[in-house]
């Protein structure tokens, strides 16, 4: 292997209690919450076709309007404890918070710069707000920063070449680094960062720095939980360094997308960050394209657990404080599913057995769930165990406890067993649902 200095520090999972909670979480809620959402993907009545949250990019939307906008925040709807009480209520164990965006609003009052809700009709400290209200409901609570920050005068994307750029780019890191620290400092319940916008060449150049950064902040923090997303190695690997190994905890590859088998994920703890519409994490007024259902998203939900993820729903409050009503709705019916069939979510992990079309295997302890989402024609839930694998014992369901039979399915295979479970023809379910396969190891 390549000898690196910068690379990753651990070899395979966290084995320590922090990560282990992580990764018992399953279900978690992302909110992108700034000055974007007054914006709402708008501007003097011309619809933004990009993500709400970047519409500062957009060459139809001055700078300096966007960069005033801060002056007119007061999310006078805004209430922390109804939005906890909904992540609650739908499930979610911990939530990612945006505390800064690539424009650069910090959502609490940070010292270091004036472009923050201090200086808004608001003053009041959203961030403490938000993670008083979730720590309440014990729900952990996770610091979304941005690298990127379009209003730090010493911020560049470019890898800086004069003197001038270079002394800048300076003042920036070491910016960068007094808002992290400052963020740990003040929020010490938060049980880890989501670092985003490190994709710019002057970052990945910072080798050195990032490294002794986060090493820094682990320092601060015994068990914080940060992202494979923070830095490069260096040779400007992202993500895996250049001998594969993945840096940071957990991978934070799959934005908007999913693992097609468990090889995807090599090993490694993983989150799945979802947005509902298309492409829209902040609060945009004129959702256009697909907006997934509940279905479609308890399908991932359950896919990203079934191979050893964590799946994290978007939210994009409106720019009064308002969660929008298409999002209550799914969090409703996400949590009206997860009130009856969490226990095949939280705590669960993947289960080396081979890959059905009606659905997908998760499994804890001594229990096997099979969540149907696919009900076949002839009702026979296919079940493949290689020999001297896991030993079926009792299937029920998991709603109602009632008992499910399971059949010998025969074609007696050279290295697998093979059983149908079979559900009840008058078993009726308009939802995805659950059954409880007991199994006893193989003697
Ligand atoms: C978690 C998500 N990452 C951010 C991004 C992005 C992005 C930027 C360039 C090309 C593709 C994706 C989005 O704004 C949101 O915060």
């Amino acid at each position: 292997s390549i000898p690196l200095q910068h690379g990753a520090h651990r070899l395979g999972k966290r084995t320590d209690a922090e990560m282990q909670k992580w990764r018992e979480h399953g279900l978690g809620q992302f909110i992108h919450w700034g000055v974007y959402a007054i914006a709402g993907g708008h501007w003097q009545g011309k619809y933004y076709p990009g993500a709400a949250e970047w519409i500062r990019s957009w060459e139809e939307m001055p700078k300096d309007a966007y960069d005033n906008l801060y002056k007119e925040f007061n999310p006078t709807d805004f209430d922390a404890k109804q939005w906890a009480k909904q992540a609650k209520y739908m499930g979610a164990k911990y939530m990612i918070i945006t505390t800064k965006h690539h424009d650069g609003f910090c959502i609490w009052p940070s010292k270091y710069t004036d472009y923050t809700i201090k200086n808004t009709p608001y003053k009041k400290d959203l961030l403490r707000e938000i993670v008083d209200a979730y720590d309440k409901e014990g729900i952990d609570v996770y610091l979304y920063f941005s690298i990127i920050d379009w209003h730090e005068k010493g911020y560049r994307s470019a890898i800086p070449e004069t003197a001038e750029e270079k002394v800048a780019y300076e003042e920036f890191k070491q910016f960068t680094r007094n808002q992290l620290i400052e963020l740990l400092t003040d929020y010490p319940t938060a049980k880890g960062l989501w670092f985003d916008g490190t994709w710019d060449k002057a970052w990945i150049e910072q080798v050195q720095f990032a490294d002794d950064l986060e090493k820094e902040m682990r320092a601060m923090r015994p068990g914080l939980i940060i992202g494979s997303r923070f830095r490069a190695d260096e040779n400007g690997k992202r993500h895996f360094d250049s001998n594969g190994d993945l840096m940071g905890d957990y991978e934070q590859g799959w934005e908007r997308d999913l693992p097609n088998s468990i090889a995807d994920v090599n090993g490694n703890d993983w989150d799945c960050v979802m947005t509902i519409p298309e492409n829209q994490w902040g609060y945009h007024s004129e959702w256009r394209g697909y907006v997934k259902t509940s279905f479609d998203l308890i399908d991932m939900l359950v896919r990203s657990v079934s191979m050893d993820g964590n799946f994290v729903l978007n939210f994009g409050p409106d720019g009064k404080g308002n969660i929008r009503p298409e999002e209550t709705k799914l969090a409703k019916e996400i949590g009206d599913w997860m009130k009856i069939n969490s226990e095949a979510i939280y705590g669960c992990s993947y289960v080396n057995l081979k890959k059905q079309g009606w659905g997908y295997f998760t499994r804890k302890d001594n229990k096997i769930y099979l969540t149907v989402f696919n009900r076949p024609i002839n009702n026979m839930l296919n079940l493949e165990i290689a020999k001297g694998g896991v030993k079926p014992v009792k299937a029920y369901f998991l709603s109602d406890k009632k008992g499910v039979d399971i059949v010998n399915a025969g074609r007696n295979k050279q290295n697998s067993s093979l059983y149908n479970l079979v559900i009840p023809a008058d078993f009726i379910s308009g939802q995805p649902f659950v059954i409880v396969l007991e199994i006893s190891q193989s003697d």
